[in-house]
């Protein structure tokens, strides 16, 4: 028989860290070997085996746990916010020293969302304008949230590549955040409400047209077959994946 790939969930006792060791210890491929809080020693990934661990922290931790994972050959399944370019900067230079390691920054795991993502990008280079509402639960502590801004940046990349030109706005006057944040020049805007979980629309429009292209998790069991997937393929793919479109073959 195969042998279990044993994963240790850090976060475990979050929204998403919950429904990870659930998803996991569900899972007849894997094995659960820790599952970390905030205040548990990140040596136990060592002692206990793990192959792979999921990081579903917060952002102010996201970086150390990830480091301390590739220092010791453990791949990374990383779905926490906060990885900015001068992140990936210190993670990309960090896996040179490791070039077996795998580790996989996911801003969503629900595959709904990651091609809605693609979908913008490719339909940004044929809309005048582009704005994205990203609307999630009020606990939430990053705005925007970091499936808009991984959006914002693709659409902004796709438009730059086509030649186009910024989205038009004649705003002279406003009060501060009427517009939103921007992102790479694309406007982000950001609602937190009760009831929600995580949605986002991208607004693309055109004389006389407009195209949204919306997506809606309404319950956290949608990121799971994200994960599970991530978890199986990091250590097929070693070095650093942004987007688990990087392990889908969407072009296909
Ligand atoms: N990629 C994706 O598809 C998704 C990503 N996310 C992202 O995942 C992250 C977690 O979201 P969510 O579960 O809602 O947040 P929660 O606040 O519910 O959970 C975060 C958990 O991490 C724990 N924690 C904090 N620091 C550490 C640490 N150093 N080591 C281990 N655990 C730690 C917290 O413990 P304590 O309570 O003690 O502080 C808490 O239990 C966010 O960044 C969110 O944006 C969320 C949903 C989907
Ligand atoms: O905090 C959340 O809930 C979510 N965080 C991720 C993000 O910031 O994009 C993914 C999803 O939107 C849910």
């Amino acid at each position: 028989m195969k042998e279990k790939l044993a994963v240790a969930v850090l976060g475990a006792s979050g929204r998403m860290g919950s429904e990870a060791v659930a998803a996991v210890e569900a899972a007849e491929d894997m094995e659960l070997v820790a599952a970390l809080g905030r205040t548990d020693p990140l040596e136990t990934l060592v002692s206990a085996g793990a192959r792979c661990m999921v990081d579903l922290t917060v952002p102010d931790s996201t970086e150390a746990n990830v480091r301390f994972a590739v220092e010791h050959g453990i791949h990374a399944v990383v779905g926490t916010t906060g990885w900015d370019a001068g992140r990936l900067a210190r993670l990309q230079e960090l896996l040179q020293a490791s070039p077996g390691t795998g580790v996989l920054i996911a801003p969503n795991f629900a595959l709904g969302s990651v091609l809605a993502t693609a979908f913008a990008a490719k339909a940004a280079r044929y809309f005048e304008s582009v704005e994205l509402i990203e609307l999630h639960h009020p606990d939430k502590v990053d705005a925007p949230s970091g499936t808009a801004v991984r959006t914002a940046s693709l659409i902004a990349q796709a438009r730059e590549e086509a030649g186009v030109a910024p989205s038009p706005d004649a705003t002279t006057k406003e009060l501060p955040g009427a517009r939103g944040a921007e992102v790479n020049g694309v406007h982000v805007h950001s609602v937190r409400l009760r009831g929600l979980v995580a949605h986002q629309e991208v607004l693309l429009g055109g004389p006389g047209e407009q195209l949204t292209i919306r997506h809606d998790s309404f319950d956290r069991a949608s990121f799971m077959p994200g994960v599970l997937l991530g978890l199986r393929q990091v250590a097929e793919h070693p070095g650093l994946t942004v987007g688990l479109d990087g392990y889908l073959n969407l072009n296909d």
